[in-house]
């Protein structure tokens, strides 16, 4: 049967939740295609504040990486924003004027940052706080200026200037109201909170109305309604959200303040669905993820035609993730001639507790500096729970004093929640860990979800995993597991392959037991690595276990199309070479030519049909600028033609190029060759480097040139070039033989420690076993892109063209 077309616009929290529902309960019923503005696959928004506070990369918080996109066979288009609904012709149209035909529709577009209408707010400078683009731009600011002014007190104000704060900034937050956070918290908790972030560096400019932003280009200040100023080099805007609803403004759905929405996610347009920050669902749009997945879950489900509960809303609990503060605050905040509340201050340990009760249930609740009632106090918010034959003090405590984890796990109901984003229970947690076999915090969060929000509950996981295992509960295996496919180590796995033989990713799987026979996109390219470094004399490769990139032998770009770089051995190249890539690049009217970092062209914005006729045009070996291998080996001109030097720098690149080439390596390799210690070739901020000296060589091992910039160890200096042969090889395979799928010399270098690798590098007949077992897996690799062109079967099976949507 023919596969219904579900399109998305926004590729964001909120809709690719509801996509990850819908696969698990209707895998087969769409072809989805989904279009994102910002050019990132789905990444955790609510990180952005840790990333700007430094504690995590932006890598760390991509949640779906373009590998899951292939997999589960979504068309995304990035950097593509839709601009028109046709709902009479169910059509979407992107800016790029592709058009795209819809059985069902979801809007997910999400919200933008409120930027006050105030002259000078267009300034450079002045930044909301919304996503990867802004924090970028924070992140880059705080290195050449030094005052920033975060404008609103609320959540997002008070995280960003904690960011700011940790970039060295110095900060002032202006806020409106007398005091901070007031829909969250009442006066005496923001007090305790403001004096809190007072003793950790930031300033506070209260109820200042700001009416002006100063400066020429660039904002240099603001200015306020009582006419003060105060300085800036940086405005960030942190004053709420608005809806994006504009796609929809110009078509028959129906917008409120945001687009109107009942209890299924429908819009009055038939077949036209809106879920996340720009959906409205009985006059609330929510600002948090709980809600919005409760929402995806209940779209899901009714796409899948399973009849789901209707959503009827969501009574919201929050926390601020600013270190040294402990809030939570749900429901009503102040109190009224209708309510009673329990109250608990305790100046002297920073401790206040706030509980609002009508007519015998929980009506709101404020904690602050203590919050390990937040969630059982929720639960009863949310249940309604009768609370009239309870004291105050077992509303505030509980039923007992416990004091330790394990205890305070023992005593928890199952019903009680342990992750507020996910609606998570520890009763799901629980079955999950002893059903399904879960030892580690990750197989918890990738099997309930627990844990893959804001991370916050993520230590109460690891409690729950602790009391539920007992004594099999192995610390260590807390950051070791492979994946959520298995609880086995990465050591593990490769003593089990050796010890039984394995020879096939499918039989590792089976074999090994995993949770999901078909493994996923972080086990299985691990996995066939693994296999092909044990079996030195033969591996079959495992092509469609590999990175998306590595399976098509391209590096696929923002828009779907792909780069073609084909090999410059140590960056040297010939007019004959720039004939047939210059012809290459009219014939198939590449957009983009240009010369890469390492040293070589490449051709940017090539359609998927025309990689392996490009390739045969070419006629030279691939660059592999896509692959876990040796990249690129980067040379200076050397004794050759410099004055300065002192040896051969591009003879010895080629040869290490040319003999290092298409090797699988954990992760990917950069050499440079420079003929004498001026470095033209940057080899000190590479994974193997060289620099020529009189009479001989320097090697350096383990540099980074990359986010975490590593200057490389020297580790020895040799006469000759065959030293030089001798001493690369053994390094390279002893990296290969003992680093993690995915982890750069420079990382493995700290882990394993750089007296170690040297001892084995020294020790001669180490070095003659690593060469040879590297000399025998050299033997086994082919030119890939000949390959694909002489094999039909290849270019049917990855270079034809499956469902892309046709361009106006
Ligand atoms: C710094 C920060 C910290 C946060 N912390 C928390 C927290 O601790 N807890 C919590 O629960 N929530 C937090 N949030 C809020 C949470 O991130 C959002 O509620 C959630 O991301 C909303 O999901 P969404 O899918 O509706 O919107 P988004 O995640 O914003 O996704 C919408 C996507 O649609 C794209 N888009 C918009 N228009 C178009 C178009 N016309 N065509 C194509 N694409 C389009 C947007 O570019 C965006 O990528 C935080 C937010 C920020 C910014
Ligand atoms: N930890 C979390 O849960 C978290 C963290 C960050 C962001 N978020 C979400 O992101 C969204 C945006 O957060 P937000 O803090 O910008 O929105 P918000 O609406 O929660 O808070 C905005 C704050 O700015 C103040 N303000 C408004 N106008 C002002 C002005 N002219 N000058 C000074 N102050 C002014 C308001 O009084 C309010 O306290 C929200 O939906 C929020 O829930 C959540
Ligand atoms: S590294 Fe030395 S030899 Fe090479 S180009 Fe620079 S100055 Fe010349
Ligand atoms: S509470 Fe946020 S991820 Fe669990």
């Amino acid at each position: 049967m023919e596969k219904k077309k579900l399109v998305m616009i926004g590729n964001g929290m909120a809709g690719i939740r509801t996509i990850e529902e819908l696969l698990k309960v209707a895998p087969d019923q769409y072809e989805i295609t989904i279009f994102g503005k910002e050019p990132h696959p789905n990444y955790n928004r609510i990180q952005l504040s840790t990333v700007l506070q430094g504690d995590t990369t932006i890598n760390d918080i991509i949640m779906n990486d373009w590998a899951w996109y292939e997999e589960n066979q979504i068309q995304l288009f990035t950097n593509e924003s839709i601009e028109k609904i046709d709902s009479n012709n169910k059509q979407v149209v992107s800016a790029k004027g592709r058009v795209v035909n819809y059985d069902d529709l979801i809007i997910a577009t999400g919200s933008r940052s409120f930027i006050l209408p105030i002259p000078g707010a267009d300034k450079k400078g002045v930044v909301g706080f919304r996503d990867i683009a802004n924090c970028e731009e924070m992140i880059n600011t705080a290195k050449d200026y030094k005052k920033a002014v975060v404008i609103g007190g609320g959540l997002l104000g008070l995280e960003a200037a904690r960011g700011l704060l940790n970039l060295g900034m110095t900060v002032d937050v202006v806020h409106l109201m007398p005091h901070l956070m007031e829909r969250q918290l009442d006066a005496v908790a923001a007090k305790m909170l403001k004096t809190e972030l007072e003793q950790q560096g930031m300033n506070f400019l209260m109820e200042k109305k700001t009416t002006e932003i100063i400066g020429q280009d660039r904002v240099t200040g603001l200015r306020f309604s009582d006419g003060s100023e105060v300085e800036a080099d940086l405005v960030v805007m942190a004053i709420g959200i608005t809806p994006n609803v504009q796609v929809a403004k110009e078509s028959d759905i129906y917008i409120n303040r945001a687009i109107v929405v009942n209890d299924y996610m429908e819009t009055n347009v038939k077949h036209v669905y809106a879920v996340g920050e720009c959906a409205e669902h009985r006059e609330i749009t929510y600002g948090l993820v709980a809600p919005l997945y409760e929402q995806g879950k209940v779209l899901a489900e009714h796409l899948a035609g399973k009849q789901p509960k209707p959503y009827e809303g969501t009574i919201l609990g929050t926390q601020l993730k600013v270190s040294g503060v402990d809030l939570f605050s749900a429901g009503e905040i102040y109190e009224d001639e209708t309510t009673k509340s329990i109250i608990v201050q305790n100046e002297y340990d920073g401790v206040y507790k706030k509980v609002l009760i009508r007519d015998q249930v929980l009506a709101g609740i404020v904690l602050y500096g203590d919050t390990k009632d937040g969630n059982r106090l929720f639960k009863m918010l949310t249940n309604k729970e009768d609370v009239s034959g309870m004291t105050s003090v077992n509303i505030l405590h509980g039923g007992c004093g416990a004091v330790d984890a394990s205890s305070d796990v023992a005593s928890m109901p199952d019903s009680e929640l342990v992750c507020g984003c996910n609606g998570v229970t520890k009763g799901t947690i629980v079955t999950a860990i002893k059903e399904q076999g879960l030892s580690s915090v990750e197989q918890v969060s990738s099997c309930t979800n627990a844990g893959r929000s804001c991370g916050r509950c993520k230590p109460m996981v690891a409690d729950i995993l602790a009391y539920t295992l007992g004594d099999q509960f192995d610390q260590t295996k807390q950051k070791t597991a492979l994946c959520g496919c298995t609880s086995l180590s990465r050591d593990e796995v490769v003593e089990e392959i050796k010890a039984k033989g394995l020879q096939s990713v499918k039989e590792v799987m089976n074999v090994l037991e995993w949770k999901n026979e078909e493994g996923c996109s972080k086990c299985r390219p691990a996995v066939n690595y693994y296999l092909g470094m044990i079996h030195v004399d033969d591996y079959h490769d495992a092509r469609d276990s590999r990175l998306v990139n590595e399976k098509m032998h391209a590096n696929i770009q923002k828009d779907g199309t792909y780069s073609v770089v084909p090999r410059m051995y140590g960056g040297v190249t010939t007019a004959e070479d720039l004939k047939k890539i210059a012809e290459v690049a009219e014939k198939y009217d590449v957009p983009l030519v240009k010369l890469t970092g390492g040293q070589r062209i490449g051709l940017f914005g090539v359609k998927k049909q025309d990689l392996p006729s490009m390739w045969e045009d070419l006629g030279m070996p691939s660059g592999y600028a896509y692959g876990k291998t040796l990249r690129t080996v980067k040379t200076c001109v050397g004794a050759t033609f410099c004055r300065f030097g002192t040896q051969d720098s591009m003879g010895l690149g080629i040869e290490l190029e040319k003999k290092f080439e298409r090797l699988d390596t954990p992760h990917k390799v950069k050499m440079g060759v420079s003929a004498c210690p001026r470095n033209c070739a940057e080899a000190g901020i590479k994974d193997l480097g060289f620099v020529g000296i009189d009479g001989g060589w320097e090697i350096y091992v383990a540099g980074n040139g990359g986010v975490d910039l590593r200057a490389a160890d020297l580790l020895c200096t040799v006469k000759t070039k065959e030293e030089v042969m001798d001493i690369s090889g053994a390094f390279i395979q002893y990296y290969r033989e003992t680093a993690n799928y995915l982890e750069r010399t420079a990382p493995w270098i700290e882990r394993l420690g750089f007296e170690h690798i040297k001892q084995i590098l020294e020790d001669e007949m180490k070095r003659n076993e690593l060469n040879e077992r590297l000399d025998k897996t050299l033997k086994r690799y082919n030119e890939p892109w000949q390959e694909a062109i002489e094999n039909k079967e290849i270019q049917d099976k990855y270079y034809t063209t499956i469902s892309i949507p046709e361009m106006n």
